[in-house]
């Protein structure tokens, strides 16, 4: 034990070290000292357990002398010495926070160490206390003590400040004062069953505030048994306001189930509420609508007022929409321009007529954004639960192709789904539906197959071939949607994209130093006749500043055969442009062999057809040593596809082909491996001989 012993009277200081060496346990250091002032310096370096302290010292004297050392060391337990007259002054001085006074006439050994260590330890017990208050008021949680009958005894300035009252109006009460009505009787009985139990309880619980608010807060309670009988004292609970996380997590569900532009519930909200539709439907043995709506010509007004207008135009919209359902029925906003409206619990079929009409009337009048009068109608699709088939997942899927029927019969008015709708129909029009949104959503990718020069070996040009990576389908090869593309016009814009995206991968390829390669493209038949071709492919090679000899885009014979005065215009203005030309599936179709002196191409291109049982089938063979040899004798270039193997190259390379495609050179493949094949490719050696 350290002990710092202030004292000028060298007696006393005599005596005392005489007495604190008798009958000591401890190990005793003493640090005599004879004046406060080199007392307090000594505490700057030196650490004491306790001091003993006269109070009439040469440089301080009386209260004077007690204070002065507490405020320099509040945590050292201070003894004071005084005199048999001074005791009353030792009192006030104990008051002041002094742990314990000897008057120095009385002392003895037993007394002197029974009250070193007395003071030393009721000073640790009140320098814990003082932590426990500090934290017990400055802690941002809020906190509330209550006896064993839950009566509240004691509240800390957060929990007021949570709550709203002052300690004055809480103490005394029990925490049902609290109580938001939120929870059932079930759930307090089970707090109670855990806290008694475990002594401890977990969890959230709504809370009211004075001005009536109830709040969320997460509550921990503690049961605190008493020293001496091991029964529960009291209880403790600590609260932490969580208001701000149930916002926020409130806010990130409602931003997970609604769409942010309109407010309106999104896909998995509608999805969730016709489950529930669905089974709400199935005990009240009633019945659900689902409408699909897409507006009309909304692409248009988008594309050509701009995007902000658009969304302006889809506030107003759902704002429309919104007006002509009721509170129990769902519209939602599924992407675009496409809502989706649940409406529950019908009596009869007629009803939805209703809302479909109210629908159509509502979007007909004018809608004016951002300073723009725009007219916008809509389709709408209709089907039921239960209806025609009871397959609910395939509901908004019927809707949905109703609605395309809808489109089909002019636009701005309801189908309803009907039976003959499935099936091969049914499916034909699901594929249109989902090719419409393809383009849309980004699905169609472009393949690329290389062709090999025969003579140096090299690739030189490759072809672009469309895909369509369908979330439902996968990958669709053109064979099976390029006809559907065609019917519905959808070619047009579909194509132009083939174009862009294989002049924009050529570039890409030339601009990381690969060689030139001609990029073939297959063009359809609708497009070929499409009015600003020419200026459209012009527009893409010069924004991309690609050399037009690069770009070679493959026409069937039927289509330059089909109406042959404008496919010789066209053919020219490609010429004069630069761009080449290759008749695709040369030997096929129909076209005289006088015409192909009018047409300006470069290149005839040799069908798999005539290709796939050289060298053996000797028509096959005779017609594709033919098409090279018009080829070469009106200085075009020929091309054979789909070569498959080593005797069907050797044939080819034989008659003079001079480039050769073909599953076995590669198959078409995206772009990445193209980039691949390039830097490999080179070096591989000629295939033919
Ligand atoms: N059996 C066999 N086949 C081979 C071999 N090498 C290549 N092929 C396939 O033969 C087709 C050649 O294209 P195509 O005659 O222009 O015939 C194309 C073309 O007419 C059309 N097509 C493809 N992409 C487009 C496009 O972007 N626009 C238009 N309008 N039509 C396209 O779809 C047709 C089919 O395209 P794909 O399915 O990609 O089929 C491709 C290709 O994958 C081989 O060694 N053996």
């Amino acid at each position: 034990m350290k002990i710092l012993l202030i004292e000028d009277h060298k007696p006393d200081a005599i005596l005392l070290r005489e007495l604190l060496s008798e009958n000591s346990t401890d190990q005793i250091h003493l640090f005599h000292l004879e004046r406060l002032g080199d007392a307090l310096e000594a505490l700057k370096s030196r650490a004491f357990d306790i001091a003993l302290l006269d109070l009439s010292l040469p440089d301080a004297f009386g209260q004077e002398t007690f204070r002065r050392l507490n405020r320099v060391a509040p945590s050292l337990p201070i003894i004071v010495l005084t005199g048999i007259d001074d005791q009353e002054l030792a009192m006030d001085l104990a008051q002041a926070g002094a742990q314990d006074y000897l008057v120095k006439s009385e002392l003895s050994s037993g007394l002197l160490h029974r009250s070193l260590h007395y003071a030393i330890e009721r000073k640790r017990t009140e320098l814990k206390l003082r932590l426990a208050a500090t934290v017990f008021e400055s802690t941002l949680e809020g906190i509330m003590i209550t006896d064993a009958k839950t009566n509240i005894i004691s509240v800390n300035e957060a929990f007021c400040e949570i709550t709203g009252y002052v300690s004055e109006e809480i103490i005394g009460c029990t925490p049902t004062m609290f109580e938001s009505e939120r929870h059932s009787k079930a759930f307090f009985r089970q707090l109670w069953d855990v806290l008694n139990k475990t002594g401890q309880w977990r969890g959230e619980i709504w809370n009211r505030r004075k001005s009536g608010e109830v709040f969320p807060a997460w509550v921990n309670i503690s049961a605190v048994p008493n020293i001496v009988d091991d029964k529960i004292g009291h209880y403790v609970a600590v609260f932490t306001e969580i208001t701000e996380l149930k916002l926020s997590e409130e806010r990130l569900n409602y931003l997970a189930h609604h769409d942010p532009l309109t407010g309106l519930p999104n896909r998995l909200l509608f999805q969730d509420r016709l489950a529930q539709g669905i089974l709400q439907a199935q005990r009240r043995k009633s019945m659900i609508a689902v409408m699909f709506l897409d507006l009309d010509r909304f692409k248009l007004i988008n594309d050509t007022l701009g995007h902000p207008i658009g969304d302006e135009l889809l506030v107003a919209v759902a704002e429309r929409l919104r007006r002509c359902a009721r509170e129990t029925d769902t519209i939602a906003r599924l992407g675009g321009d496409e809502f989706a409206v649940i409406l529950s619990s019908m009596a009869r079929e007629e009803d939805v007529e209703h809302v479909a009409q109210k629908i159509i009337q509502a979007l007909s009048s004018v809608f004016c954004v951002g300073g723009h009068e725009v007219f916008v109608t809509t389709s709408i699709g209709i089907t039921f639960y239960p209806g025609l088939n009871n397959d609910r997942s395939k509901l908004l899927e019927q809707a949905d192709v109703a609605m395309y029927h809808a489109k089909k019969h002019g636009r701005n008015n309801y189908q309803y789904y009907t039976a003959d709708m499935n099936a091969a129909a049914y499916e034909r029009l699901m594929l249109e539906t989902n090719l419409r949104r393809a383009l849309e959503r980004e699905e169609f990718r472009l393949y690329y197959q290389p062709q090999i020069d025969v003579q140096s070996g090299a690739v030189t040009g490759v072809e672009a071939l469309i895909r369509w990576q369908s979330p439902e389908l996968g990958l669709v090869s053109p064979g099976e949607f390029i006809p559907l593309l065609e019917e519905t016009g959808l070619i047009v814009p579909v194509g132009e994209w083939v174009i862009e995206t294989a002049c924009r991968q050529m570039k890409e390829w030339l601009d990381a130093g690969y060689p030139s390669m001609t990029m073939a493209v297959n063009l359809s038949a609708r497009q070929f006749h499409q009015v600003d071709l020419v200026e459209r492919i012009a527009q893409i090679l010069q924004e991309l500043n690609l050399p037009p000899e690069l770009l070679e885009l493959e026409l069937t014979e039927s289509m330059v055969m089909e109406s042959v005065d404008s496919a010789v215009e066209i053919l020219h203005k490609l010429k004069r442009m630069g761009v080449k030309v290759a008749i695709d599936d040369f030997g096929t179709g129909v076209s005289s062999l006088g015409y192909l002196k009018h047409f300006p191409v470069d290149t005839l291109k040799i069908s798999h057809d005539f290709v796939l049982n050289l060298p053996r089938d000797s028509v096959d063979a005779s017609i594709a040593s033919a098409v090279i040899n018009l080829a070469r004798n009106m200085q075009l270039s020929s091309v054979a596809e789909g070569v498959e193997n080593a005797e069907q190259m050797d044939f080819l390379s034989g008659q003079d082909c001079e480039r050769l495609q073909g599953y076995l050179f590669s198959r078409p493949v995206p772009a990445e491996k193209i980039a691949e094949l390039l830097g490999t490719w080179q070096a591989m050696p000629k295939k033919s001989g």
